[in-house]
């Protein structure tokens, strides 16, 4: 497994937190950031993508994967990923995204659930972050190898 250093893990923390920006959410006005970590150390980023048929709409996690497969990145090549939200809290990815997740990643590949609080009285933001794994956040999971009718169990 390839390790994630200090700095590479902050930097892809701020990177989700940045990537909200790049959200289109008329609708719902809930930004949601994604940075992916690749093995060659890029940064991919991915943002919430409404639609006015709602149902249309695509999360940030599953934008940055579709951004990452499609410049070539391949299953197995991502080393973490880190989700920022809107709220006054941590934001967890859906059930969908996890298992959309699961069809290119480990699952003990760490995700990073940051959320940045600014306290107004002491005029300081403050990030915590919840390091979790998609195992964690997705037991039991089905993934392509369930489908490898060859395969010996
Ligand atoms: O993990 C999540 C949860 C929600 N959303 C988006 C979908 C929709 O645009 C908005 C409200 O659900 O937030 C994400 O992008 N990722
Ligand atoms: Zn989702």
């Amino acid at each position: 497994m390839t390790t994630i250093t200090a700095s590479e893990r902050q930097e892809l923390i701020s990177s989700s937190l940045k990537a909200r920006d790049l959200s289109y959410s008329p609708y719902s006005k809930f930004r949601v950031g994604a940075a992916i970590l690749t093995k060659d150390k890029q940064i991919i980023l991915g943002a919430n993508v409404e639609n006015a048929s709602y149902g249309a709409t695509i999360c940030a996690e599953r934008t940055a994967f579709v951004k990452a497969i499609t410049e070539g990145h391949k299953q197995g090549t991502f080393l973490a990923v880190s989700i920022s939200g809107d709220i006054d809290n941590h934001c967890s990815p859906c059930g969908i995204c996890r298992q959309f997740m699961r069809e290119f990643c480990s699952l003990d590949m760490p995700i990073y659930l940051p959320y940045s609080s600014w306290t107004k009285e002491k005029d300081i933001e403050r990030t915590t972050v919840i390091n979790t794994t998609l195992g964690t956040l997705l037991p039991m999971s089905f993934g392509p190898e369930d489908l490898d009718r060859e395969r010996k169990s």
